[in-house]
Formats: structure tokens, sequence, C-alpha cells
């Protein structure tokens, strides 16, 4: 079952400006009238209107407005965007507790506490939209409040790629020279989180801001892009077992932000058994999965096969040509650059230089 949560994202979504039915909740507001409006038509909802009307028309802001204009509420029919009720008066179950005041917003919170759909109440005199599903209860934002709020998280998200950029940098140089620690692999791990974290905030406000959020959302792209499969990629190299990479993703999505400021405790989600401080600056290896993602022309499969081979990123760096040919898929074409571009990698990291 959809939560209530998840829900309510959606009808924030749908009343995202530059969506009809933000248009029209817009009309509503500038004539200075309030609304009641149910988001879903079902047996259930229909068992609590009485009165009113029956319609079956197609949803469109003006109409909205006008049916708006009646006392009662409207009930639209989100499948197919049809109003399928106006001028009705709901009745939901009195015994339902609810901390609003005012019939309509009372109404409305009782209702979606009863149905678990999304109904928006408008305020006549506040010029207030706001949105009840279940418990759940959010106020339409204004979309400059909106974009400033997402601004604010874009600079930051900026502000945590530049530092990743760094520290994922160090790492790399570090691996060319066996000389990565569990310090930092963690840290890099750390800032990937937090940049997860932030995107998906982004990317919420951006669903609110429907097409107001457009320039932002190109901006975000751009920002993160290959940022995910960046981060499975260190997973990979680091992860103990390699075939956890799955439960790994999932602790660290969920692990508190009390903890995600804690080396040690992402590194024990890795799996690298810190149980110390001083653990932190044991040293570990790469699989190499990362930098046979950097050797142009290998597909998937064949970074699995190769890295199989060899347990770590220093060793497949020592195999041969030859060595590297007797992998399935492999041929002697393949073989050379794998051979010469992990080469040239760890040149350039020895001279400081990444980036290639
Ligand atoms: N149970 C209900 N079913 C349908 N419509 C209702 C219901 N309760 C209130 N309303 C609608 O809300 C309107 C305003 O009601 P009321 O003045 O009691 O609420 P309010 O919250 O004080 O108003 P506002 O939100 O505009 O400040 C009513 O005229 C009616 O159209």
């Amino acid at each position: 079952m959809t939560s209530d949560a998840a829900i309510l994202r959606e009808a924030l979504h749908a009343v995202a400006p530059g969506t009809p039915l933000r248009e029209g909740l817009e009309r509503i507001q500038r004539s200075h009238t309030g609304a009641l409006i149910v988001l879903g038509y079902t047996p259930e909802v229909e068992a609590l209107c009485s009165g009113g009307f029956d319609l079956d028309v197609p949803f469109t802001a003006s109409r909205l407005r006008e049916l708006s204009k009646m006392d009662g509420a409207v009930v639209i029919d989100t499948t197919n965007w049809s109003i399928r009720k106006a001028n009705v008066q709901l009745m939901p179950d009195p015994s339902i507790p609810t901390d609003e005041s005012g019939m309509r917003h009372r109404t409305a919170q009782r209702m979606a506490r009863q149905i678990h759909l999304p109904v928006l109440s408008l305020s006549a005199s506040m010029r207030i939209i706001s949105i009840y599903v279940g418990s759940e209860h959010r106020l339409v934002e204004e979309p400059e409040a909106l974009l400033s709020r997402a601004n604010l998280a874009v600079d930051t998200l900026d502000r945590y790629s530049q530092r990743l950029d760094e520290v994922l940098q160090t790492l790399t140089i570090l691996e060319m020279r066996d000389a990565a620690t569990v310090r930092d692999v963690a840290t890099v791990m750390q800032r990937m989180e937090m940049i997860r974290r932030i995107t998906s905030e982004i990317n919420q406000y951006l669903e609110e801001l429907g097409s107001d959020g457009r320039l932002l959302a190109l901006q975000v792209e751009d920002l993160v892009r290959g940022s995910a499969s960046e981060r499975a990629l260190v997973m990979r190299d680091y992860a103990h077992d390699q075939g956890d990479v799955a439960r790994v993703e999932a602790e660290l999505t969920t692990l508190g932000s009390d903890r995600i400021v804690d080396l040690s405790a992402i590194a024990n989600v890795l799996g690298l058994g810190v149980f110390e401080i001083a653990d932190l600056d044991r040293e570990v290896q790469p699989r190499g999965i990362r930098a046979l993602s950097l050797v142009p022309h290998l597909s998937w499969n064949i970074i699995k096969e190769v890295s199989s081979r060899w347990s770590t990123l220093s060793q497949l760096r020592s195999a041969s040509v030859e060595e590297l040919q007797k992998v399935e898929g492999v041929g002697p074409y393949r073989a050379k650059i794998i051979h010469e571009n992990l080469l040239h990698q760890s040149h350039m990291a020895r001279a400081g230089l990444v980036g290639w």
C-alpha cells in the first residue's frame, strides 16, 4: 500500500506551479474565495458525500474556479482528471480528532484521516493552501519561498561536490601509490552520501516547483551527473563482501544524521572492521573496478571478469598483457589498452595529476 507520505508527495507534485490544478487554485485565490477539494473519487469518498450534484466533465482550471464559487466541496477523479462532484457536503466521522480551527479545515483534516487521499483546503481569508493526507499535513508554499530554499540547497550541493572532487582525487592518487587508508575511503563515502541526501532534498523542492524549477533542475543535473555510478564503483572497490553492495547502499542511506559524521560508522557499513580510531589508518586496497571503469571501451562484463581474476588493483596493475589476455573476452588489443591505461593512471597519480 502506498504510504500517506508518498501520496502527499504526489499531491504536492500535482499542485506544483504550471500544473492545471495550481492554475485553478490560483484563480480561486485571486477571486478571494475559498475551496475544499478531494483528490480522488472512490466508493469510500462517495459514501461520505451528501447533497450537491454529480458531474463527469474534464478538469479545467476555470471549471474548478466556477464550481468553487458555490458552497461545499469539489471531488476530482485523478485517474482521468475529471470533476465528479460539486457543491457537496462532506461528512467524515466527527469523532476523528482534528487540531484545525474553522469548519473547512477541520473537515479537510478529518476527511483525509479517514480516506487517506489528498484533501485540499483553501482558506478564503488567509490565502493559504493546505494539503492533508492521512495524518500528514503540508502548506503549499509560494514559489518564491520554495525557490530561495532550493537555491540555498543547490549552493550547498555545489560546495559538497567540490569537496568530493578533492577527496576523490586524493583517494585516486593514494590508490595508485598503494597507500589508501580506511579513513580515505570512508571520507569519500561520507561525501557521496551527503551529496545523495542533499540531492534528494532538492528533488523534492523541484517536484513542488514544477515548471518554476526547470532551470534549477538543469543546474542540479549538471552537478550530480555520474555521481550515482561513481558511488557504486567505490562501494564495489571496497565493500568487504562485493556481493553485499545493495545492503551497503541501503544501510548508508538510512544511517542517522548523527552517525553520518562518524567515519568509523561508515567504514563499518562497508564491512571494513573499525573497532578503534587507529583502525581508520589501516591501509586498504581497492579491487580496481573504478580504475578499470576509466579504461576506454571496456564493457561492464569485462570489468567484472578482469577484476575478479586479481584481488587488488596493485596486482592487476602488475599483470602483463599476456596474463590479461587469458581473461575471457579480452583479446590482445583490449589487454594492451588495459595494461597501458592502468600504467598511465599510475604515472599521472604519481605526478599528482588526476582527472584523465
Ligand atoms: N463539511 C463540509 N463540506 C463541504 N464544505 C464545507 C464543509 N465545511 C465547510 N465547508 C465549506 O467551507 C466554507 C467555509 O466554512 P467556515 O467559514 O466554517 O470555515 P473557515 O475555515 O472558517 O473558512 P475559511 O477557511 O475560508 O477562513 C463553507 O461555506 C463551505 O463552503
